[in-house]
């Protein structure tokens, strides 16, 4: 049974001369995240509020769990969503423990149970509960304020979530980042997720499903990322989905499948001399430089380390220029090496451990493959 369904939906705004959804059917399985696509005014948001009735469709039926969200009240039925916005909607006078338990108060949670919620949901969007929870949401940075609206989408743990373009108004560098954290704890999760947006590159990393929608709401092609690209249903949907489609084939491949994590590193303590006979050893001329931890701290470079032998690693090591994630598609490693310059990226985890590194030919061997890498289905 599918989790979230649309039968013959249509919307036609009052007064309105034409519907802004036209008869769509579409149906997303449980765990499943379907990306809504489409040129300015498609109906993407008008698709997506209908789900939870901040808008009501004009004919058709939507079920959700199997059940007909007209047949109960939109109350009940919005405590089992959450609701990610682009403008995150937090409540300025709230701290940021008020702002993620606004659902579990409604709700009537016990405060020991909301609390211990919290901290956890704040851990789990990458913010430290001791540093943030009193707060208020103008001493945060954009992407922490996002994070936040995601923490509080997820309080009462709710099966499906509805994001209305949650990393739109973020620089590159920090959607990217946000991106690969959300992959990360969806792949716990499990949610089923309705997720508009306007970017094809983020519809084809964050989407097991992308549905891509005509102006007036009408259904092109609701399908997976590698048949989007593979099979595009009509003119329509391959003019979308843009003529570089060999640079984007670099969207459907994570670094994690591509990564070499045979890494040959040193760690902070060891020598100069230690770390430059390591090198001759290994043919290399650089090693990425690890703490105890296993957090990348940098790299040396042979040369450096042969003029200095005497100090240790950490005094003669260079900043990493750029890094990448293992959920990151090889488009975002590949963008991030040409903008930098440099020819290969250090991988990291979620907890910002070495875990590999990518190279600008690894990204060039996929752009040239003739068939585009199936890696990623609907399944
Ligand atoms: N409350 C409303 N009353 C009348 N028309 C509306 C209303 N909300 C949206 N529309 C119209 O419905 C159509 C679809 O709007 P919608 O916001 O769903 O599109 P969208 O794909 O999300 O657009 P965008 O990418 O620009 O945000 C548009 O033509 C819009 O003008």
């Amino acid at each position: 049974m599918p989790m979230i369904q649309f039968n013959n939906v249509t919307k036609v705004y009052p007064g309105a001369p034409q519907p802004s959804v036209k008869n769509l059917t579409i149906s997303v399985p449980e765990g499943e995240t379907c990306v809504v696509i489409g040129p300015s005014g498609c109906g993407k948001t008008t698709t997506m509020k209908m789900v939870n009735r901040l808008i009501e469709p004009t004919e058709g039926e939507i079920l959700v769990g199997g059940r007909d969200i007209m047949k109960q009240s939109s109350v009940d039925l919005r405590r089992g969503m959450g609701y990610v916005i682009q403008q995150i909607g937090l409540f300025p006078h709230f701290t940021i423990r008020d702002n993620v338990a606004t659902v579990p108060n409604m709700l009537g949670w016990k405060k020991e149970r909301t609390y211990q919620r919290i901290d956890e949901l704040l851990e789990v969007v990458g913010l430290d509960p001791v540093q943030f929870r009193d707060r208020y949401p103008s001493q945060l940075s954009g992407g922490q304020r996002q994070r936040v609206g995601v923490a509080r989408a997820l309080a009462a743990d709710p099966p499906v979530m509805l994001m209305d373009e949650p990393f739109g108004a973020i620089d590159p560098i920090t959607r990217d980042r946000l991106q690969n954290e959300f992959l990360r704890l969806q792949k716990r999760m499990k949610k089923t997720i309705m997720f508009v947006t306007h970017d094809i590159d983020e519809a084809l990393k964050m989407g097991t499903l992308v549905c891509i929608l005509q102006v007036g709401g009408v259904l092109q092609q609701l399908d997976s990322p590698s048949h989007i690209l593979s099979a595009p249903a009509n003119k329509f949907v391959a003019d979308f989905v843009g003529s570089d489609r060999g640079l984007k084939k670099l969207t459907l491949v994570r670094v994690s499948e591509v990564m070499n994590t045979e890494l040959v590193v040193g760690r902070h303590d060891q020598s100069a001399d230690e770390l430059a006979a390591r090198m001759r050893q290994r043919g290399e001329d650089s090693l990425f430089i690890v703490d105890e931890m296993e957090h990348l701290i940098g790299y040396v470079n042979l040369e450096d380390a042969q003029t200095q032998p005497g100090q240790r690693a950490s005094a003669i090591l260079q900043h990493p220029i750029a890094v990448t994630e293992a959920e990151a598609t090889m488009k975002d490693a590949f963008s991030q090496m040409l903008s930098n310059g440099i020819r290969y990226l250090p991988v990291l985890d979620g907890q910002k451990r070495l875990v590999g590194m990518v190279t600008a030919d690894d990204a060039q061997r996929l752009i040239e493959k003739k068939q585009p890498a199936l890696s990623r289905s609907a399944s």
